[in-house]
């Protein structure tokens, strides 16, 4: 696996389809293309041809190729491209053609994307950015990953990196300028001033990490409460297809069940769980146990109580709990008063349908509300462990006594590694593979 092979993989989607674009990278593409249209064309110009097998001659497929020479390309090697019908005989005979070349090989899954992290295309938080745009289900994914991929943190952390170097200048300055071992406190003060100042970005851009992660991961809604209450019912209403299995034998519902929703753009999970009770089975009691755990992990809990039931109190959680009245079709209006303590603020029928828009209307507001504002630098928790480690640093810095700069400096020094971290241009062979792995071939 040298970055002199030349790699080649179908980087569309799966054929059949309207058209297929086969990536070729490395010193070998422009003889590849050559090979397989007889003439490279001119850089960066998209031309049609007529592709042949170089050992039969036979006609593959007349389709485009464009040549983009080094350094300029998305991976800064050589890059070939062909785009093709999306048929799958003619992607497999001209993938077959290719890796019949000397010195072609098969690219591995995010190989292409590899060669720009190596040849400083792209910083680690970027190809992050990429592999989350490529995941990206919903606008507020897609426009955070693509600030990401366009180095949206790679350039803050530049910025700090500046000012950590005028900072380490500073403290350089005062300890030439006094004795090393005592530098007065007016000497190294503007370098500690500038820590803390720097210290207060990061801090702020950290303040939006947790923001950044809910919005790629998606928020998550746990639909909880007494059995029978309506779970499943407002679920397979809200997924819009009988996802869960509803009947009127309390405990119907063990396995925590997910459904995938685009509220106004953001990606929210929603949770049907089993319904809470003592004295179960042992089966039905490792779903109540599952249960509590995805409540425990919420970012939002619906606590379902159906009309006329006594009130059920809801486990204690992090999360703030909705209160939902189910069933209001059969509510006579009695045992509303009894439960009318103010708590409870929607009321839903999955028979009549009553409700259930304006409950999706509220999460869709409350959704948007908990990801909105300023897109979130910080979107992994990877970068925001390397992060928070160069807050520690400087935090330390700032408060070092004057009486010890070589200590100061060292501080300086873990913060710049922790910077270097975040971007991948320091300690990164831990983190290369997880970070390739999520790519498909072609990426
Ligand atoms: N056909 C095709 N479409 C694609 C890609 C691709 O590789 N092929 N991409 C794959 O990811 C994305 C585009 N990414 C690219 C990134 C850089 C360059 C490039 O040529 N960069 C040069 C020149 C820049 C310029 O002229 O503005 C450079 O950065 O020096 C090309 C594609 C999305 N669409
Ligand atoms: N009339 C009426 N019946 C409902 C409504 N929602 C659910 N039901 C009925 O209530 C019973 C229980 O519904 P489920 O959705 O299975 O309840 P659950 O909370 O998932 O129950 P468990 O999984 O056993 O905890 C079923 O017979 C449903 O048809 C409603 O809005 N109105
Ligand atoms: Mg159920």
């Amino acid at each position: 696996m040298t970055r002199s092979d030349t790699i080649f993989a179908l980087s569309s989607g799966r054929p059949p389809a309207g058209i297929a674009v086969v990536r070729v990278a490395g010193p070998n593409a422009r003889s590849a293309l050559e090979a397989l249209a007889g003439s490279v064309g001119e850089p960066r110009r998209v031309r049609l041809v007529s592709l042949r097998d170089p050992n039969s001659g036979e006609a593959l497929d007349r389709g485009l190729t464009v040549l983009f020479p080094a350094p300029a390309s998305a991976t800064g090697d050589d890059v070939a491209e062909f785009h093709l019908h999306g048929g799958r005989a003619v992607v497999a005979d001209v993938l077959a053609a290719l890796g019949r070349l000397d010195g072609l090989r098969l690219a591995e899954p995010g190989e292409f994307t590899r060669r720009a992290f190596a040849n400083g295309v792209l910083d680690l938080a970027a190809v992050e950015g990429l592999a989350d745009l490529i995941a990206a289900d919903t606008t507020a994914q897609r426009r955070q990953a693509l600030r990401q991929a366009e180095g949206a943190l790679g350039g803050v952390v530049a910025g700090w990196r500046e000012r950590l170097i005028g900072i380490a200048a500073l403290a350089e300055a005062a300890i030439d300028f006094a004795d090393a071992d005592d530098v007065p406190d007016g000497l190294i003060g503007p370098a500690r001033a500038a820590a803390a100042a720097l210290l207060g970005d990061i801090e702020a851009v950290l303040a939006g990490a947790r923001r950044g992660e809910r919005v790629r991961g998606g928020l998550t809604v746990v639909i909880a409460g007494p059995p029978n209450a309506g779970k499943s019912s407002l679920l397979n209403a809200l997924a819009r297809r009988e996802v869960a299995i509803v009947s009127a034998t309390p405990g119907t519902t063990r396995d925590a069940i997910e459904v995938h929703l685009d509220l106004d753009g953001v990606a929210v999970t929603v949770i049907d769980t089993a319904g809470l009770r003592d004295g179960v089975d042992p089966v039905e009691a490792e779903g109540i146990k599952r249960a509590l755990a995805r409540m425990a992990l919420a970012d939002l809990v619906l606590w379902l109580e159906p009309a006329g039931a006594a009130a059920a109190e809801p486990p204690a959680v992090a999360a703030p709990v909705w209160r939902v009245g189910t069933k209001h079709d059969l509510d006579t209006g009695e045992a509303g008063a009894e439960r009318d303590d103010g708590a409870e603020r929607h009321r839903i029928s999955v028979v009549s349908g009553a409700g259930l828009n304006r409950l999706v209307a509220e999460l869709a507001r409350v959704a948007v509300d908990l990801v909105g504002g300023e897109p979130a630098l910080v979107t992994r928790a990877r970068q925001a462990a390397a992060l928070r480690a160069v807050a520690a640093a400087l935090g330390e810095a700032v408060q070092r006594s004057d009486s010890a700069p070589e200590l100061f400096a060292e501080d300086l020094r873990r913060a710049a590694r922790g910077l270097g971290q975040v971007v991948g241009a320091v300690d990164v062979e831990d983190v290369l593979d997880a970070v390739f792995r999520q790519f498909c071939i072609g990426k």
